[in-house]
């Protein structure tokens, strides 16, 4: 067998840990499967004392990334940092001057500089591979690049984000609040360094971005995507979807329409008899609609150390066995630059919760207002107040909860509909708007 593969592992984090011992564990298997041996000889981090689950002593240390890059005797640069600049950048791009192949879980780091890196791992005749950036565990980077080659896509979607989904599903599940299920998450290692880029949606659309290149061959642009994050939900609408027959999921969606390609991402409300409201927890799903396969769907972990590592190694393995697929599935001149879809110009049904005043003609200036954007209403419910909270005697000052579903519109007339609403001063708060997804 031709001399072992040497790996440099640069941040030894929940999927840094995890890649090492997984490497270590199933040595033999690797070599096996790939034809070469993988050893781990060289890492990086900041803290040198921190206890990492293994011996650090026994490997070249680098307390900059960059140097371990530029200078450390390695095949392969596993880039486990994070971050779309600073360390991370600076450490890939040196790596892959050199030639060096990369492997990174890094999304926010190719949504933002994608195809420069493709670019510059194809000069140098280097790979540079990102399984685990796009939904932990799932193989869905090989199998847009490499299983589904050979069809027209007209729709990627998914459940994209593990920390997201695990929130959701307990605060549905279990009646815990937001901040708790946040904690957990983090606890778990599923969250990012900083949280907000998983519950503001951030890092659904950098995978969302990602995606898109693979799916309809376009340049990586994720300065564009529509995006929600979950931080507005809240145990009403949780409790109001249950009694509509709904489930609330944050998706990423890409899509070709008529005016381009859209992408966004937001709490979505879904049918509870589609496959993607039986995504529980930390799981992630992917559906992919190909013109000759039909609709695939990718279910598993989409975070967490082992799951993560599990596709990081994938990526190693791949190299270990000569494997050279283009970064991003074609030369990177052969992307194409794409029309974006306006958000504006999205279709849809669409669930809106108002907090209305029980004044005597305020229903019918709700009705007149969506009639006058061309909406029509699905249903209208007006929720009664729990016996607690209700008021000793009529009230005409304290609010109600209104929900309504609406049939297929637009979103500019929504907006036109929530605008006119407002003016007329018949509800108490800001509405809550959900859109609601048509899905299998
Ligand atoms: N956690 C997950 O479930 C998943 C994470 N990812 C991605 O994987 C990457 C790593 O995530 P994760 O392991 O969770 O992150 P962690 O925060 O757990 O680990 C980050 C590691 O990077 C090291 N580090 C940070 N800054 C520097 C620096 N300037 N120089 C050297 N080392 C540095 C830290 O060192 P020290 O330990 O000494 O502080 C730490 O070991 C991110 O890009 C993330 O988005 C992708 C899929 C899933
Ligand atoms: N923070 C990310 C990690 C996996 O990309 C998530 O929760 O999905």
């Amino acid at each position: 067998m031709a001399e072992a593969l040497k790996v440099g592992v640069a941040g030894l984090g929940t999927v840094g840990m995890s890649v090492v011992q997984l490497l270590a564990k199933h040595a033999a298997q690797i070599a096996r499967k790939s034809g070469r041996a993988v050893a781990v000889t060289a890492v990086s981090a900041r803290d040198r004392g921190k206890d990492r689950g293994f011996d650090v002593s026994t490997l070249e240390w680098f307390s900059d990334p960059v140097e371990m890059a530029e200078k450390a005797q390695i095949d392969i640069f596993v880039e486990l940092i994070g971050g779309d600049s600073g360390p991370a950048k600076d450490s890939v791009r040196a790596a892959l001057k050199r030639g060096v192949h990369v492997v990174t879980a890094n999304k926010a780091l190719l949504a933002r500089h994608g195809v420069d890196l493709a670019v510059l791992a194809e000069d140098n005749n280097a790979c540079l591979n990102y399984e685990a950036a796009v939904a932990g565990g799932i193989p869905i980077v090989k199998t847009l690049r490499e299983s589904m080659s050979g069809n027209d896509i007209s729709r990627v979607y998914g459940i994209l984000n593990g920390t997201c989904n695990y929130i959701l599903t307990r605060m549905e599940a279990e009646g815990i609040g937001f901040e708790e299920c946040l904690a957990e998450a983090q606890r778990l290692g599923y969250a990012e360094a900083d949280p907000t880029f998983d519950v503001e949606g951030n890092d659904t659309a950098h995978k969302l971005a990602i995606l898109t290149s693979l799916a309809f061959g376009t340049k990586i642009a994720d300065d564009d995507i529509y995006m929600e994050g979950i931080t507005s939900i809240s145990t009403a609408d949780i409790q109001a979807a249950d009694e509509l027959g709904f489930r609330i999921k944050l998706l990423g969606v890409a899509q070709r329409t008529e005016t381009g390609i859209e992408q966004r991402v937001h709490p979505t409300m879904v049918p509870k008899t589609s496959a993607i409201a039986r995504i529980d927890g930390v799981l992630n799903a992917v559906a992919v609609d190909g013109d000759f396969v039909g609709e695939i769907v990718l279910v598993g972990p989409g975070a967490g150390g082992n799951a993560t590592a599990s596709s990081v190694v994938a990526d190693i393995a791949d190299i270990a066995r000569g494997d050279e697929t283009p970064v991003l599935g074609m030369p990177a001149a052969d992307l194409k630059e794409y029309r974006r879809a306006r958000m504006r110009m999205h279709e849809g049904g669409y669930y809106i919760r108002l907090s209305v005043y029980d004044r005597p003609g305020a229903f019918a200036e709700i009705a007149r207002s969506m009639g006058d954007a061309g909406i029509s209403l699905e249903s209208i419910v007006q929720k009664r107040h729990s016996a607690d909270e209700a008021p000793a005697k009529y009230d005409a000052e304290v609010p109600q909860p209104v929900i309504l579903i609406t049939y297929e519109t637009t979103e500019v007339a929504i907006k036109e509909a929530l605008e006119a609403i407002m003016s007329k001063g018949v509800v108490a708060e800001q509405p809550q708007l959900i859109r609601i997804e048509k899905l299998n």
